[in-house]
């Protein structure tokens, strides 16, 4: 039976957002599982997930309009500080709550959780600020730190954009990421059509579309398709459109063979199984057995018989498997996921610079140790959810410039789906989240030559 958050709401959600910024765990799953293990009634799934979400999108934007109130105040200790954020979040992005009500809540929870002392204080800061405003950015003289604060992007992030993408392209970028994500779903076309998949899901009462991108691919605007019977009869599987581009560039043909080196939880195997129709083999591999679980289990929940799941660092495939013995190989490597920070907004945080050159240096040792694997004139996808170049492209040019024997496979443009083609520079795909909604990923096609 569901049952009513015992807290309130509001409450949960500083819990929440105390835990994430502790660093105790991922805001998605961290609200998943709170969601899943507390059976949360729907009407408060949306309110939790609003308010925890938006304000941690928030978060630098929240305290900029703080601090002004905070000044000469002695250390607050940091769950008063969530509370205020949170608070600060309902009054000037949600219209539908008015600002006396989530002030009076606030207080309520202070009165609570702390003592007088802090509720007068929680009570006086909101007043203030109900009272006299709150800043505004164009205090902000640079454009860049504006624009970091604005959308809530750390100014090293956006400054390394800006160089990169340039200014406009940067903008677009933070703005999306403050936005939240469609769910879509790919449809297993070894079970069914997409035109009955849509059908079927309609009957179960959720609103969805075929994706104008990708035939295969279903938009959802109601609905979690995770909870569909489609979804546990092994029709669909929950993928961002960008992901599947990634078979699109492999140039699978039936009794392939095909090697996908960092593989869990299964999402571009079990597509590439889904391609093969029943022939050739999968060889899955993930550095964690608990990881390589779940691509067991999606490839038993879609009938797919093909993969073959282990768990292997792939920096010693060589160990393992033959020179020469895949047709074609995909490393989708492990990444800095600045593509998609509209699901992980805690990520804005966390990451560091310096973790995007330690990747770099992950991901080129992965691309080396594969590629021998590879047969001639076979494909080596290379691929990230991530908007850095130097996880992408120059990855990709530093690996070709040490393996003479492979080249860019120009002719990945003409397997894509047309809607994409724009959008590719020789061999190398950039989708950046605003190009058409999907995260921003980067592919890139090489080919061993023969
Ligand atoms: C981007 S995720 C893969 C997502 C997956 N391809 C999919 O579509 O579902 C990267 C994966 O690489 C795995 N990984 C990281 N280092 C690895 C290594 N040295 N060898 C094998 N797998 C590794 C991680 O455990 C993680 O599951």
């Amino acid at each position: 039976m569901k049952k009513e958050i015992k807290k309130n709401v509001r409450e949960t959600a500083m819990d929440l957002l105390e835990m994430i910024e502790k660093n105790q765990s991922y805001s998605n799953l961290l609200l998943n599982n709170f969601i899943n293990k507390n059976k949360i009634d729907a009407k408060d799934i949306g309110l939790l997930t609003e308010l925890t979400y938006g304000t941690l999108q928030r978060k630098m934007s929240l305290d900029f309009f703080m601090a002004p109130f905070l000044k000469g105040k002695k250390k607050i200790e940091s769950w008063v500080i969530q509370l205020l954020r949170l608070t600060l979040y309902q009054m000037i992005y949600l219209d539908k709550i008015p600002d006396r009500a989530a002030i009076y809540e606030a207080v309520e929870i202070a009165k609570k959780r702390g003592h007088k002392g802090i509720s007068g204080m929680v009570n006086g800061i909101l007043r203030s600020i109900q009272r006299e405003g709150v800043p505004s950015f164009e205090e902000i003289a640079d454009p860049l730190e504006r624009l970091a604060t604005e959308t809530s992007h750390p100014v090293w992030l956006v400054q390394r954009w800006a160089d990169q993408l340039g200014f406009e392209k940067t903008k677009q970028m933070c703005e999306l990421n403050l936005t939240a994500p469609l769910q879509t779903a790919r449809v297993n076309l070894t079970k069914t059509t997409t035109e009955e998949c849509l059908g079927f899901l309609e009957e179960e009462g959720f609103q969805v579309e075929q994706s104008p991108v990708i035939k295969e691919a279903i938009k959802c605007y109601r609905g979690n398709l995770a909870n569909s019977k489609a979804f546990k009869a092994g029709l669909i599987t929950i993928q961002d459109e960008s992901s599947m581009l990634v078979a699109y560039a492999l140039n699978i043909a039936e009794n392939d063979k095909i090697l996908d080196a960092c593989a869990a939880p299964g999402g571009k195997s079990t597509h590439i199984a889904e391609k093969l129709a029943k022939t050739g083999q999968v060889i899955s591999l993930d550095l964690h057995e608990h990881k390589v679980k779940l691509i067991k289990e999606n490839a038993n929940r879609l009938a797919l018989t093909n993969i073959e799941a282990a768990a292997l660092d792939s920096r010693k495939v060589q160990e393992q498997f033959s020179k020469e013995s895949f047709d074609h190989i995909l490393l989708d490597a492990p990444c800095s996921g600045l593509g998609v920070m509209r699901r992980k907004p805690d990520m804005k945080y966390t990451k560091k610079e310096e973790d995007i050159n330690h990747l770099a240096n992950v991901q080129r040792n992965l691309l080396q140790a594969v590629a021998p694997l590879l047969k001639k004139g076979g494909n080596l996808v290379y691929s990230t959810c991530t908007v850095d170049m130097e996880e992408n492209q120059h990855v990709v040019s530093s690996f070709l410039k040490e393996n003479a024997d492979f080249e860019g496979d120009f002719l990945m443009k003409e397997r894509m789906p047309e809607a994409i083609r724009p959008l590719i520079t020789g061999f190398q795909l950039q989708i950046l989240p605003q190009d058409f909604g999907s995260d921003g990923f980067f592919i890139a096609c090489l080919r061993k030559k023969v």
